[in-house]
């Protein structure tokens, strides 16, 4: 049951934080307004002294004293309804390092509804609020990808050093052309939005003792958070089908690291840390604008999970963070040419077909042979592995 499907322009959205301390101490003047607190249009000013501004128009637009709330109303709270009515939606967070991206993704996590807790939790939190009002069996399912230097990670695979790692694989899901998933990642099943946040800051945890270790700022990676919710619906004639929908909530690595022209710049370029994913994500959206022939997906990590979400059949939405201090004006309109750009993009969104319970076992079934397969590639590799229960107790050593 597939509906009809309409071209549609992605959705982007500006957030302009306030001055920071340092902004402000180094007396660096803003240069980046809006008209209020929210609305369409953003002006910029070289020097705040020029009478002429430039004006850039955006789907919304946020200013510094926008809070949480409003950015999740406004932005998020629509997307929720879609994925709900069995869409495939991504919100990506894009900027510079320091502009707001994981503070409007995440916030503060330890409450769901707090004045700082942002999109993630806030998500969680009225996704379950609307799931427990509604008479129907349902599902809830989370996975935490990071993706740093082109590896991908899985933040919340369980630290037991005694269980092998699985080695994360994408492959193309058979249910969904142009769709990707990963193989050997966790998704985890959660009853509450209080489970997901406990879940969710092992697995922030988890991204920022690696980021120490390696010395690296989290700014280099990129973090998806998904959430799959399946719904059980029963036709007329007693069939069960599930509705599925899935959100995906992605934090892009700092945008400082390319240049306007998608090439790989300044401190980035001499250490030599090729950002593959965000060079891809420029090309990729150049070329879907252009409409070129050939889209490189295939370049990345990034773009290829998430290639359904660019010119596929997923609902998008892109937030922009930028600064308003001068000291920033490079990269903000850097950030905003590409927000600009990237406004040209059409998908065709369409709802998931339904599943039926069948359909839903034999997905199962072929994820364990999968899985199956994995442990055996395993074994082979480092010998065999055999959990103490599954050990018969004849053959047990003592
Ligand atoms: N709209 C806002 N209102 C108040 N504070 C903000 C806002 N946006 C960002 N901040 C604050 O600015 C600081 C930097 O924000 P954040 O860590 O979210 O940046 P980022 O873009 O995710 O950076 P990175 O790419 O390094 O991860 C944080 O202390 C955050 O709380």
């Amino acid at each position: 049951m597939s509906s009809e499907s309409k071209e549609t322009n992605i959705n982007v959205v500006v957030r302009v934080r306030p001055r920071n301390q340092k902004e402000i101490r180094e007396n660096s003047p803003i240069v980046i307004s809006t008209s209020g607190v929210k609305g369409k249009d953003l002006h910029v000013k070289a020097n705040p002294s020029d009478p002429q501004s430039k004006t850039y128009s955006f789907d919304k637009v946020f200013g510094p004293d926008a809070d949480q709330q409003m950015v999740y109303d406004e932005v998020v709270a629509p997307i929720l309804e879609e994925v709900l009515m069995g869409y495939n939606c991504t919100i990506f967070a894009y900027g510079q390092t320091g502009t707001g991206k994981t503070h409007t993704m995440e916030g503060d996590l330890t409450s769901c509804a707090g004045k700082d807790a942002g999109i993630i939790p806030r998500t969680l939190y009225r996704l379950f609020d609307k799931l427990e009002k509604e008479d129907s069996e349902y599902s809830v399912r989370v996975s935490f990808l990071e993706i740093y230097n082109e590896e991908l990670r899985d933040l919340l695979s369980p630290d037991d050093p005694t269980v092998p790692s699985v080695k994360l694989k994408i492959f193309e899901d058979m249910n969904r052309r142009g769709s990707n998933e990963v193989q050997g990642m966790e998704k985890i099943l959660v009853n509450s939005a209080q489970d997901v946040i406990t879940i969710l800051q092992k697995g922030s945890n988890k991204r920022q003792t690696a980021a120490t270790k390696m010395n690296e700022a989290s700014s280099r990676s990129h973090c998806i958070f998904t959430i799959t919710v399946h719904i059980k619906e029963t036709t007329s004639d007693g069939e069960d089908l599930l509705k599925v929908g899935k959100l995906n909530l992605v934090d892009l690595a700092g945008s400082e690291n390319v240049g306007r022209s998608g090439a790989e710049k300044g401190r980035a370029k001499e250490a030599g840390m090729i950002n593959q994913s965000l060079l891809t994500l420029g090309r990729v959206i150049n070329a879907l604008v252009e409409k070129g022939l050939h889209i490189p997906y295939r370049e990345s990590k990034l773009t290829r999970l998430l290639q359904d979400s660019l010119g596929g059949k997923t609902k998008t939405c892109i937030v922009a963070a930028v600064s308003p201090a001068k000291c920033n004006l490079e990269e903000s309109l850097s950030t905003l040419d590409y927000a600009h750009r990237a406004k040209n993009i059409r998908n065709k969104p369409e709802v998931n077909q339904r599943m039926t319970k069948k359909a839903l076992i034999r997905e199962y079934e072929t994820q364990i042979e999968r899985l199956k397969m994995d442990l055996q590639a395993t074994r082979d590799k480092n010998g065999v592995y055999l959990a103490a229960e599954v050990v018969p107790t004849e053959l047990k050593i003592t």
